[in-house]
């Protein structure tokens, strides 16, 4: 008996697709890079929205110069941002989160904090790297974030990336060797003069995704992957956005991101205290001693308020 001819719209079998990495995305379209280098547009098969940059995707090949992602590869990490009105998903996969603040224009230290945080809750370990130290102006503040965030056991990494650009690229390639960094940074703090001494390509890259997806006027997607084959690694740059998405917390996840509030919390009266309001608390006695300091406890209540009390 003669088979019936396979439609159009049948699920491929899986020898029929392959394997590629999501490096930008607008909308429905993403661009997927082949090992090859090979870059192809692709849609999402049935509207899902649940496709992230970052994520390793299987496709069927391109029909009419698209190609089909069929399914998603489990992530290692997931990591959010948000804008006024949505916590969305911004990239997959990252396995360092790298934070760039500088002295000029003025950084917002809760941009740093909640970058932490929402790397500690998102499971990856996360570098803080201290930019223009050839600016005089600002440069105490800077250098006070620097103490603060090493005596909190974050690391810090001090570089001038267009003052001393070759040691700039020595220092940060050491530190990132191997690995899959997602960039993030306020604006104007030298994100992009940073990825352009890591990836020297980056650029050429984003005006090729921005014309694949037909952007327009609009030349950035929310999330770029920039493969780095010269040090095994690669960039995640996610320009345009002031805040880190903090998705939901709990008072777990903030404690375990600030060991400065967490190492007082052992005196409290209450087992389930969450360090605000609650009476015989010792993480606010250490306040009043001057042992915190105010601006992380500010940061402190401000997140905790929002968060999950602890599990009674
Ligand atoms: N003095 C000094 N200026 C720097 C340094 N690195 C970057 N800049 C300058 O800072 C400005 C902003 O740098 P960008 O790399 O465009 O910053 P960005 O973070 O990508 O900013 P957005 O594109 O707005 O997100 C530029 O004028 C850079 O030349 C540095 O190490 N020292
Ligand atoms: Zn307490």
């Amino acid at each position: 008996m003669k088979k019936a001819p396979r439609r159009k719209t049948e699920i491929p079998e899986p020898s029929e697709t392959f394997a590629g990495r999501v490096t930008a995305g607008h909308g429905r379209h993403f661009i997927v890079t082949l090992e090859s280098g090979e870059k192809l547009v692709a849609h999402r098969r049935g509207k899902k929205g649940d496709v992230v940059v970052g994520d390793i995707v299987r496709c069927t090949p391109p029909v009419s110069g698209v190609a089909a992602i069929e399914s998603i590869e489990p992530r290692s990490t997931l990591l959010y941002r948000s804008d006024e009105w949505r916590v969305k998903t911004l990239a997959a996969n990252a396995d360092l989160a790298a934070i760039v603040y500088a002295p000029r224009p003025t950084f917002n230290p809760w941009f740093i904090w909640k970058a932490l945080l929402a790397a500690h809750q998102g499971g990856i370990p996360a570098v803080v790297i201290r930019n223009k130290t050839d600016m005089t102006e600002g440069a105490e503040a800077a250098e006070a974030q620097a103490r603060l965030l090493r005596s909190i056991g974050e690391e810090v990494i001090e570089v001038s990336a267009s003052g001393a650009p070759d040691e700039a690229r020595e220092k940060l390639t050491e530190a990132f060797a191997g690995k899959t960094v997602l960039m993030v940074g306020q604006s104007g703090m030298g994100k992009s003069t940073i990825l352009n001494l890591l990836v020297p390509e980056a650029q050429a890259e984003t005006r090729e995704y921005s014309e694949a997806l037909d952007l327009g006027k609009q030349t950035t997607t929310a999330a770029e992957w920039h493969p780095a084959p010269e040090w095994q690694g690669a960039v995640i740059d996610t320009p345009g956005f002031q805040e880190f998405g903090l998705a939901h917390l709990s008072l777990s996840d903030i404690l375990r991101a600030m060991p400065d509030i967490a190492r007082h919390v052992d005196g409290c009266r209450f087992f389930n205290c969450r360090h605000l309001h609650e009476p015989g608390c010792s993480v606010k006695a250490a306040l009043e001693r001057g042992e915190i300091d105010p601006a992380r406890y500010a940061f402190y209540e401000a997140v905790a308020k929002e968060a999950d009390p602890l599990p009674r």
